[in-house]
């Protein structure tokens, strides 16, 4: 009997900062989602689609589940968790090696009651000192919820990513591809621009502006010979424009001259860009407004 196809959609959730974007990423096998050494940076659902012989995993990318703050996109953003969990085939918990907080406790209600499509995934194995440790700490969280399996693995190293997927396409129902085979990303090249831009002003004025910006791509021209972009920064109030441009608007033309360098490499041809900033008050905690520039 040949064996059957199986396909599904797989969650990968986690408190911020557990390396959930750099495993999906490491696991599809290309850079989909953007990285960052922020906090906070994955605020839009992303699919990523893996297809191997006899598997296809179709990632959903979830953001970072937070009580820290109020207000409604935080609302916006366990409700996102929450559906998401009850709709996929697989979540994969992701936690950070010999570390424990509040923010990874925070997620487990969140989990389906029955831990069967549940797989404990313990990131950053390649930055723990001493490894008998570990033992203990899967021991611990083993006890706090009903995982189906744990799997050991660092993103960033490659490391037990081929025992994590097997894990997960076991619990992947039998069924048809859903996606075209090399297809990486449902998300279009527009967005991903976007993203490549929210992530150089993340690096650059990230502690500064929390969550108090985001990116629209306004304009977007492409031929063979090349693409004209403008992308627009929207923040919340008249004092973040300063705090974007830097002295001497140095920050902004950080932020364009690396965002179009990254953006010829994604497109592989010549990109005029330009990125201007637009104050729109209060933004962040309206959900119409979030709508509109976007957030699902
Ligand atoms: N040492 C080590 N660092 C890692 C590993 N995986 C991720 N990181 C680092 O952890 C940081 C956070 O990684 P992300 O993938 O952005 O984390 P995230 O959980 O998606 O974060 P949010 O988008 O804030 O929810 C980055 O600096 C990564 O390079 C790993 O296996 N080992």
């Amino acid at each position: 009997m040949s064996t059957p196809f199986r396909c599904g959609f797989v969650a990968v959730v986690g408190r911020p900062n557990v390396g959930k974007s750099t495993l999906s990423n490491a696991l599809i096998g290309a850079k989909v989602s953007i990285v960052s050494r922020k906090a906070q940076t994955t605020r839009h659902r992303i699919h990523g689609v893996l297809t191997r012989e006899h598997e296809q995993f179709v990632f959903v990318d979830t953001p970072g589940f937070q009580t820290r703050h109020g207000g409604a996109m935080n609302r916006m953003m366990n409700r996102v968790v929450t559906q998401t969990l009850a709709d996929v085939d697989v979540v994969v918990h992701v936690v950070e090696a010999g570390k424990w907080s509040a923010g990874d406790a925070n997620l487990l209600p969140l989990l389906p009651k029955d831990g069967t499509k549940v797989i404990l995934a313990v990131n950053k194995i390649d930055a723990l000192k001493n490894r008998d440790d570990l033992f203990a700490y899967v021991g611990k969280l083993a006890s706090l919820y009903p995982y189906d399996a744990v799997v050991p693995v660092s993103a960033l190293k490659s490391r037990q990513l081929d025992h994590l997927l097997t894990e997960i396409a076991q619990r992947l129902p039998e069924g048809e591809p859903m996606f075209e085979v090399d297809a990486l990303t449902d998300r279009s090249t527009r967005f991903i621009a976007a993203e490549l831009i929210r992530e150089k002003i993340f690096r650059l004025v990230g502690d500064e502006l929390p969550y108090a910006c985001t990116v629209v791509i306004e304009q977007w021209e492409e031929t063979e010979k090349g693409a004209s972009v403008a992308a627009c920064i929207v923040v919340e109030r008249d004092s973040h424009r300063p705090i974007l441009l830097g002295a001497g608007g140095q920050h902004m033309k950080r932020i364009a001259t690396e965002a179009r360098q990254e953006l010829i490499k994604l497109l592989d041809k010549p990109v005029h860009l330009e990125v201007y900033i637009k104050v729109r008050k209060g933004w962040s905690d309206k959900e119409s407004a979030l709508r509109e520039l976007g957030y699902e």
